[in-house]
């Protein structure tokens, strides 16, 4: 299975990230108890708005009248595992676009990983990880150090491609070169800073960002290739000379800031 891979360009970007500003997407979340406020800042910063709804009595209702969902693994327990399964029901049967972020998948934490693969079912337009976390949803071996992967994501591509081929979705693996493809196409981003590493929640915000990104998008591939495009430029532009809780806040200036994309391709 050898597909090429296209850069994605400046010009492809900017448009999605106005679309965001202009829509100003209602981005439910049911995301992980590390990241829930530099999560909804984030969303903030790129001018949608973030729903933290978690109740298994409220998620369907709220998922009918939301424009995209979240769905975030990292700290799972028996109750949300619940909100999230009904929550993505619901979402396929009103055809409502929602990323799943399959935080720590693999063979050590079972638990998540059945759940992750019942969530399959309800097929997400999105599944948005690391490497490790890709690769172990196909069964492959990863290294993978709790939620951090040890994996480069040139190595997780294949296992990209066949999740995208095998449950007709969009899979973005994300790392020092981040691929987001639909089983036929491949872009690839470049660049960011390896500080996004250093900084808790950088992936699991990426997720929401791209469920903003595909929310009343009619190309949602290229909708989710821009987030993560969105993110390496904040992070290039961001201030890494302060230190890392400095960094974590110019992240989120330089989201906010971000009209278009002006900096010089590389
Ligand atoms: N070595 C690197 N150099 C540049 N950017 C990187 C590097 N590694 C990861 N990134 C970027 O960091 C962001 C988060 O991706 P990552 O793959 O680390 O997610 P994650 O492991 O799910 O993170 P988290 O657990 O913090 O939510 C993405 O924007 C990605 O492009
Ligand atoms: C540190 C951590 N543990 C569970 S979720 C999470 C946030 C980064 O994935
Ligand atoms: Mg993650």
């Amino acid at each position: 299975m050898s597909l090429t891979t296209t850069l994605l360009l400046a010009e492809q970007v900017s448009p999605f990230i106005k679309h965001v500003r202009s829509s100003n997407p209602l981005v439910h979340c049911i995301t992980n108890d590390v990241v829930q406020n530099f999560t909804a800042n984030i969303l903030l910063a790129i001018g949608a708005s973030p729903a933290m709804v978690v109740a298994q009595e409220e998620v369907a209702d709220f998922v009918k009248v939301t424009d995209s969902l979240l769905i975030n693994v990292g700290t799972i327990e028996k109750s949300s595992a619940q909100s999230m399964l009904l929550a993505a029901r619901t979402a396929m049967l009103v055809d409502k676009p929602w990323v799943l972020d399959p935080v720590a998948v693999g063979s050590v934490l079972k638990f998540r990983t059945q759940v992750v693969h019942s969530l399959l079912s309800y097929h997400p337009t999105v599944i948005r990880g690391n490497a490790a976390e890709i690769m172990a949803l196909i069964g492959h071996k990863a290294q993978s150090k709790g939620v951090d992967s040890q994996e480069s994501t040139e190595s997780a591509l294949t296992a990209a491609k066949t999740l995208a081929d095998q449950y007709q979705t969009i899979v973005a693996v994300t790392g020092a070169t981040d691929y987001v493809t639909d089983g036929k196409q491949v872009y690839s981003i470049a660049g960011g800073d390896v500080a996004l590493t250093k900084v808790t929640g950088t992936g699991c915000s990426l997720s929401a960002m791209v469920a903003a990104f595909i929310a009343n998008s009619s190309d949602r591939l290229c909708a989710a290739a821009s987030a993560c495009y969105m993110m390496k430029k904040a992070a290039e532009l961001a201030d890494k000379q302060q230190g890392l809780g400095s960094f974590a806040v110019s992240l989120l200036d330089q989201l906010s800031l971000m009209e278009n994309i002006v900096v010089k391709e590389k």
